[in-house]
């Protein structure tokens, strides 16, 4: 199976060209980089430090048309969409790791996907995943008696806040609470807020350095505190998931996948 990445010399494209080098059954078609970038022609297997492979980076996606079967896609909102909607017309299957995309942005990716299989997670790590599945057993069994704050930490270059895994992590909480996550959340505080409503759900932001990707769950009680933390210390984490979802896309119909479908964890919420 042919892989295209796009966004390859990025952090996620870089350690996604050598996922694809070290996976059984996949095989790197096509490496897009931004138009204009001095990195057209270049062999991307060099460029990503695991030697040579044989193909050039090209700067659109329409020139590896005929070159790849599942275009895996960790950049921005607007390009993605835009690789959706080329992906719809010509048949081709996604991979999509991009975050920060709003409620009309979520819902064009879900159209284009009555076309054509697509795999959209905000986390590709098998531990966050599982991490998710921890998170509805606590929040039921903890119920409304412990407030929930969310506090997520990533490197300095990080442009979408926040993150999609901390958005994710409210989601599953809110709905095992019976709540709306879009009319509990409350981001970041400052000034003379006044006392914590019951219900909210709380985010806090951190950016720095190269941290890869830390998340925790606060469910906080009377007398004690509960704490689910994951965090990622290399890149390779989510890459080997894109990687597995790649593999598992190959003979699903049409339709809107996560995670929890590839690494069949999804539970009746
Ligand atoms: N789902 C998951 O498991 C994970 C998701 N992510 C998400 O992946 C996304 C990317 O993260 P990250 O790799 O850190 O970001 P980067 O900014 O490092 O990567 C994006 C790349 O896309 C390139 N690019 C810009 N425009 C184009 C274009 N028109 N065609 C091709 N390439 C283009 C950029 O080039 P230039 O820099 O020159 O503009 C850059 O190299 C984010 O949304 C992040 O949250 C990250 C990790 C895990
Ligand atoms: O931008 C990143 O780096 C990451 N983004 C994802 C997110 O927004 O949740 C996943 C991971 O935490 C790294």
């Amino acid at each position: 199976m042919k892989i295209a990445i796009m966004g390859a010399a990025g952090r996620m494209g870089k350690v996604l060209i050598e996922a694809v080098s070290e996976a059984d059954g996949l095989e790197l078609g096509a490496a897009i980089v931004e138009p204009g970038s001095s990195l057209v022609g270049v062999d991307a297997g060099e460029m990503s430090g695991v030697g040579k492979s044989g193909v050039l980076m090209i700067d659109g996606l329409e020139k590896a048309k005929g070159d790849f079967d599942v275009l895996v896609d960790f950049t921005f909102p607007d390009l993605t969409l835009k690789n959706a909607r080329f992906c719809r017309e010509h048949g081709k299957r996604m991979v999509v790791g991009t975050t920060g995309m709003n409620e009309a942005e979520k819902n064009e990716l879900s159209q284009a996907a009555e076309d054509v299989p697509i795999m959209f997670a905000p986390n590709m790590s098998v531990g966050v995943n599982v991490v998710l599945n921890l998170l509805r057993t606590a929040a039921q069994a903890l119920g409304d008696d412990y407030d929930v704050e969310i506090i997520e930490a990533h490197h300095r270059h990080k442009k979408d806040s926040p993150s999609g895994t901390a958005v994710r992590m409210g989601e599953v909480v809110a709905g095992a609470l019976g709540r709306n996550l879009q009319e509990c959340a409350v981001y970041g505080r400052e000034g003379f807020v006044g006392e914590r409503s019951r219900t909210e759900i709380g985010f806090e932001t951190i950016r720095g350095g190269d941290v890869v990707g830390d998340h925790t769950v606060l469910f906080a009680g009377i007398g004690e505190r509960v704490e689910i933390t994951h965090k990622a210390s290399s890149r390779m984490t989510f890459a080997k998931g894109a990687m597995r979802a790649a593999l598992w896309l190959a003979d699903k119909p049409a339709g809107l996948y996560d995670m929890q479908d590839v690494l069949n964890l999804k539970q009746e919420s």
